[in-house]
C-alpha cells in the first residue's frame, strides 16, 4: 500500500486508476462494500485501487471544534483500507487553498490530469468543489466528456438502517456499543501509548493503564468490558473507563484500562483497546472506597460478559 500525502506528491506513474472519494471515518461495513466492488473493478481493468481521502476531514476544516468526534485517525484508516485491498491512498490536505478549488478544477486538474481516473465510485449525495457546487450529476457529465465511468455506491444496511459514520457516532454516544460494532464490522477501538498517571489506581487494587485522548474528542464515554492488544501481539481482557474521572478531580478525557490476570509494567507501550460491552456511565463517587467498590462490581460484570461471548 502506498500513502501519497498531498496532491503535490502525485507523479505520472499515479495516473490511471479506479477511484473512490470520501472521509472513510471508521472504515465501516458500508465503506468495506464500496472498497470490495472497487477491488473487483480494479482486477477487471487491471488498474490500481485508489482512495482519495481528506485530512483534516472537510467538516473539521470548516467547523473546527464543533465538528463531530472522529471514529478513526488517519493511521487507523490507512491500516484498515489496506487490509481491504486498497493499493494507493491519496491523502489530500484539506486547507483554505484546496477548499477554494472550483468543482471543474477539482475534476479537470485532479481527477483527469493528475489521477487519470478510469472508474469512479461515489455516493449519489456526494458534493464537492467551492460552495459544494459539484455533485453526482456533474461527475457523470464530466465522465462522459473525459471518458470515465461514474457509479453510485450502494446503500449498505444493517437492521434496515443505512450504515453511516454519523449513525455509528450516535450509537456510541448513547451506549449502544453492540449496534455500533455491528455497523463497523469490528469492535470500536482506541489506540495509544500508556502514560503515567497519579498512581492512585494501584492503591485501590485496580492499577489502570492510562491512554490520553490528546486533542481527540471521544465519541463515547463510560465503563466498558474490553480486550487489549500490545504491539507484540499479547492479548488481555479487562475493564475500562473512558472519561474525566470526576471522583479524583480529573480534567481531561482519557481511557483507563485495568487488565485482568496481568502484573507488570506497561508504561510507554502501545495498546490497542477494543471496546466490547458497555457497562454503565461514569459517575462522581464520594470517596475512593465507593469507587473501588463499584470497580469490583464492574470487573465481575465484565468477566461474566467476556466469558459468555
Ligand atoms: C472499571 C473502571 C471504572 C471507573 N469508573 C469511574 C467512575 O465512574 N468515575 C470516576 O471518577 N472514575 C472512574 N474510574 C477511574 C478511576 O478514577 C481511576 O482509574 C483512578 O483514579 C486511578 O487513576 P490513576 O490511573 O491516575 O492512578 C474507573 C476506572 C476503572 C478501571
Ligand atoms: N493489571 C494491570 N492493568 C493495568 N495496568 C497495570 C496492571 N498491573 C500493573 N500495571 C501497571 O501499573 C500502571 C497503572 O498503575 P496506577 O497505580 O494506576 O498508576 P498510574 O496512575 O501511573 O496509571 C500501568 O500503567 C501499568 O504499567
Amino acid at each position: 500500500m502506498e500513502l501519497i500525502r498531498g496532491t503535490h506528491n502525485l507523479r505520472s506513474r499515479h495516473r490511471n486508476c479506479v477511484l473512490t472519494i470520501g472521509n472513510f471515518d471508521g472504515v465501516h461495513l458500508g465503506h468495506a462494500e464500496v472498497i470490495k466492488s472497487l477491488v473487483e473493478k480494479g482486477k477487471q481493468l487491471d488498474l490500481p485501487v485508489t482512495v482519495m481521502l481528506f485530512e483534516p476531514q472537510p467538516q473539521e476544516h470548516f467547523a473546527g471544534d464543533k465538528a463531530p468526534p472522529r471514529l478513526s485517525r488517519l493511521r487507523d484508516k490507512v491500516q484498515r483500507l489496506s487490509e481491504l485491498g486498497v493499493e494507493r491512498i491519496l491523502c489530500v490536505s484539506f486547507n483554505q487553498r484546496f477548499a477554494q478549488l472550483s468543482h471543474t478544477q477539482f475534476v479537470e486538474q485532479l481527477l483527469v490530469e493528475k489521477l487519470g481516473v478510469q472508474f469512479l465510485v461515489v455516493g449519489d449525495d456526494f458534493c464537492f468543489g467551492k460552495g459544494r457546487q459539484g455533485n453526482f450529476d456533474t461527475l457523470v457529465e464530466a465522465g462522459n466528456r473525459h471518458g470515465f465511468d461514474v457509479v453510485p455506491t450502494a446503500s449498505f444496511r444493517v437492521q434496515q438502517q443505512r450504515v453511516s459514520s454519523t449513525l455509528i457516532r450516535q450509537a456510541l454516544k448513547s451506549g449502544e456499543l453492540e449496534q455500533a460494532n455491528a455497523m463497523l464490522g469490528y469492535p470500536y477501538q482506541i489506540t495509544g501509548r500508556v502514560r503515567h498517571g497519579r498512581k492512585l489506581g494501584r492503591t485501590i487494587g485496580f492499577p489502570t493503564a492510562n491512554i490520553a485522548m490528546n486533542r481527540r474528542v471521544s465519541p463515547l464515554g463510560g465503563v466498558y468490558a474490553v480486550r487489549a492488544f500490545t504491539r507484540q501481539g499479547d492479548c488481555f481482557v479487562g475493564v475500562a473507563n473512558v472519561g474525566r474521572r470526576p471522583t479524583v478531580a480529573g480534567t481531561r478525557c482519557q481511557l483507563e484500562v485495568h487488565l485482568f490476570d496481568f502484573t507488570g509494567d506497561l508504561y510507554g507501550q502501545h495498546l490497542r483497546v477494543e471496546l466490547l460491552h458497555h457497562l454503565r456511565h461514569e459517575q462522581a463517587f464520594d470517596s475512593l472506597d465507593a469507587l473501588q467498590n463499584q470497580i469490583s462490581k464492574d470487573a465481575a460484570q465484565a468477566k461474566a460478559l467476556l466469558s459468555a461471548s
